[in-house]
């Protein structure tokens, strides 16, 4: 490892401090500020609407923080501001359902093709990618690891739901990221392809990819993730260790309703009270 890898390697995955986002006239991220340091596997929870996805695009570089008054940097990721997207992409994998969405419409684009542009962070093969056999060999890889090599030669509009995840999985997992950033990444999965899909995400976090898990679930915040983020209206209502974050009062006041939290063996659940 070099010192510039080194000084990556130890960098905080996301240094946020007092960052606001605007989307059209509304304050959708409000003076927001958050550390996630490299290996502290984190789950962000939240309503809808409370600013989960918009957190989530702040951090791909898709929505940027209006300029802080402080004068300090409103945002580092792996320790640096500015970033060639296409650089970020390769240190951070990330499966969203606005990339699906995107992925899924594309009614001519095919499994391999989906994958393989995720190094080229672009989301179609152009004339300029020259794809190598290295390359292949590791889509080929990514794709077993995410369960998906069966998929091969389908188009991404013609899968299932669970089945074009496995594929975003496989296109986030193919550069062998520091850090997975994962948008509600069990929605429309069924039990069983959700056990496997969180017993997959075990072992990478294991393994030393740090894990940053968007969710409405409480049971699917993994043994792995010691963080908890709670988020309302826009804004950091708590973040801590997770026994202290899943709590009755602290889950009702981020989802406004009494919730009652039960804990079993390493995992949590929660119900409305
Ligand atoms: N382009 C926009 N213009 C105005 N408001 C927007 C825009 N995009 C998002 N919002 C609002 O920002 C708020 C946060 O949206 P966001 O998608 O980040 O929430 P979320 O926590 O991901 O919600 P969900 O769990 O429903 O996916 C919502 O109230 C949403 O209506």
């Amino acid at each position: 490892m070099n010192v510039h890898q080194d000084a990556l390697a130890s960098a905080p995955l996301l240094d946020i401090d007092d960052a606001s986002v605007m989307r059209g006239d509304r304050l959708i991220l409000d003076r927001f500020s958050l550390r996630i340091d490299a290996g502290q596997h984190t789950a962000i929870l939240g309503a809808n609407g409370a600013g989960k996805s918009t957190l989530v695009r702040l951090i791909t570089r898709e929505h940027y923080p209006l300029a802080p008054g402080h004068g300090r940097t409103a945002m580092r990721v792996f320790g640096r501001d500015r970033w060639h997207v296409s650089d970020l992409r390769g240190l951070l994998g990330i499966v969203s359902p606005s990339l699906q969405h995107d992925c899924t419409s594309d009614a001519t684009l095919e499994v391999a093709e989906a994958v393989l542009s995720s190094f080229f962070a672009a989301q179609r093969l152009g004339l300029d990618h020259r794809v190598t056999p290295a390359m292949r060999e590791r889509a080929a890889e990514a794709l077993e690891q995410a369960g998906a090599t069966h998929l091969l030669g389908r188009s991404m509009a013609s899968l299932s739901t669970g089945e074009a995840r496995r594929v975003l999985i496989a296109r986030a997992l193919v550069h062998r990221p520091r850090a997975l950033l994962l948008d509600e990444p069990c929605a429309g999965l069924d039990m069983a392809s959700r056990r496997r899909f969180l017993e997959n995400l075990r072992g990478l976090a294991r393994h030393g990819t740090t894990l940053l898990l968007v969710t409405h679930h409480v049971e699917e915040i993994l043994p792995e993730i010691q963080q908890v983020v709670l988020l309302r209206d826009g804004r950091l209502l708590r973040q801590g260790a997770k026994p202290d974050v899943l709590t009755g009062p602290l889950l009702s006041a981020t989802f406004g309703m009494p919730v009652c939290v039960e804990r079993h063996g390493d995992y949590f659940s929660a119900a409305i009270a």
